[in-house]
């Protein structure tokens, strides 16, 4: 593609995504390229890395329009975002107009808004501050709170593109042989610093077309993914039930803690994720999995109350700690979403811990960075159910640095892993099931 084609092409995306305000931008994008197969490998990806600058800076670009009065079109967003990356007027303005397939010539009225921000930085000091670190003015309050000081350097961290992790199905083979086996096919990864499991790669690296994906010796799963699992502290001995599994990036861990023995019950209440579970616990060898779609009227969960020795609850949560992935999630998130979300948590958790032996522990995570969904949810919970108390893990999985915690919070700035919350929580045994 030419130049012109590939601006044209990422201004169109924006389109699409425009007309899809509540869609992750990445499923937006794959069906958009997938309605253009025309557009290869390279074109893809700088029409993406075109599109995924301009998200990571919108409310910036958006602010430098609106001084200007300007409507926020996609045609000049992609403007005005090369405009600050130091492209002159003139190379815009060819992009516009030359070629087959350029988008356009653009407007007098365009013409101007590019030329005024010609020579300015993205950054300006007279920005609110909500603007400044590209968050919703809702949510700048609730993170200042988890984050205090810390808040620009935290957020600037989630705004890096992530690392690669893998997780090593220590069913199959060593950490060691895995990194060996896929050294063979060109990725070189580094262990990870806390997951005894984790493998990290730099970027995005293609390696769900190796062998070591293929034969099910390696896994894809952020490290503070893998650290979640590692807390709940599942041996073979244990019957577990993971009550949110969707599609059992954690179940998959948990069986290899508990070295394919014992039970675990995966449970979700999407047919749809539980499917995707499937093929991922076969490529792993897992066979101690039972798969269960909760469902309205359900006696599943009524006929195995106060039955399990650890219960997962992997929460749906705003998402806020895996930005670095979802660029576009930063803005999409509203304080409806979270009211909706904090209601469905609180419910998911009680019925969860019914399902907890007396004596038995819970884990309650996410992989949110606001309190209201982590530090404050778990209060919550423990006024309401006062057969509980917070633990610390006896998990040996967990690194040294996390022996017999009984919470953590991981962030990108602090462990470079995605942000995850975790308390661990124990039933007293002397509680009378219902
Ligand atoms: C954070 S995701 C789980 C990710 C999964 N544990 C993993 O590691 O791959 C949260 C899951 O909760 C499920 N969920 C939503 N409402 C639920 C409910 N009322 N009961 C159980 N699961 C629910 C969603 O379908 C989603 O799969």
């Amino acid at each position: 593609m030419t130049p012109s084609a590939r601006f044209a092409a990422s201004i169109d995306l924006l389109t699409a995504m425009e007309a899809a305000p509540r869609k992750p931008a990445d499923a937006v994008a794959n069906s958009f390229f997938r309605e253009r197969r025309y557009i290869g490998g390279g074109d893809r990806r700088a029409v993406s890395g075109l599109v995924w600058d301009i998200m990571r800076a919108w409310r910036r670009l958006g602010w430098h329009l609106e001084q200007q009065k300007a409507v926020l079109s996609p045609r000049l967003l992609a403007a005005s975002s090369l405009i600050f990356k130091g492209v002159s007027t003139q190379e815009i303005a060819a992009l516009f107009a030359e070629g087959r397939f350029a988008p356009g010539a653009l407007t007098r009225p365009e013409q101007d808004i590019i030329k005024f921000l010609e020579g300015k930085t993205l950054l300006d000091e007279n920005m609110p501050q909500a603007v400044k670190l590209e968050l919703p003015d809702w949510l700048l309050p609730k993170l200042e709170e988890t984050f205090g000081d810390a808040l620009e350097e935290e957020l600037a961290a989630l705004s890096e593109p992530a690392t690669l992790d893998l997780r090593v199905n220590m069913l199959r083979t060593t950490r060691a042989e895995a990194q060996k086996a896929l050294a063979r096919e060109g990725l070189h990864a580094a262990a990870t610093p806390l997951s005894p499991w984790g493998l990290r790669l730099n970027g995005r690296q293609p390696v769900t077309s190796t062998s070591p994906f293929k034969e099910g010796i390696v896994e894809i799963q952020d490290e503070g993914s893998q650290l979640v699992a590692a807390i709940l502290g599942a041996t073979p001995q244990t019957r577990v039930l993971d009550y949110c599994a969707g599609a059992g990036g954690k179940t998959l861990a948990i069986a290899m803690m508990m070295e394919n023995k014992g039970h675990i019950a995966a449970c979700d209440v999407s047919e749809k994720r539980l499917e995707g579970a499937v093929k991922r616990l076969r490529r792993a060898g897992v066979h101690n999995v039972e798969q269960h779609l909760l469902q309205a009227g359900d006696k599943w969960a009524k006929r195995r109350s106060g039955s399990f020795d650890r219960v997962l609850v992997d929460a749906p949560c705003s998402g806020t700690g895996t930005w670095r992935r979802n660029p576009d999630a930063r803005l999409r998130t509203t304080q409806q979403d979270l009211d909706e979300l904090l209601v469905k948590q609180a419910e998911i958790l009680d019925r969860a811990a019914s399902l907890v032996k007396p004596g038995g522990k819970l884990v309650y995570a996410t992989c949110s960075i606001l309190n209201a969904e982590n530090t404050h949810q778990v209060e919550a919970f423990l006024a309401r159910r006062p057969e509980f108390k917070l633990v610390a893990s006896d998990s040996p999985a967990l690194p040294e640095s996390m022996k017999g915690v009984k919470m953590f919070s991981l962030t990108p700035k602090q462990n470079g892993t995605d942000g995850f919350f975790a308390a661990m929580l124990e039933r007293t045994a002397e509680t009378v099931t219902a």
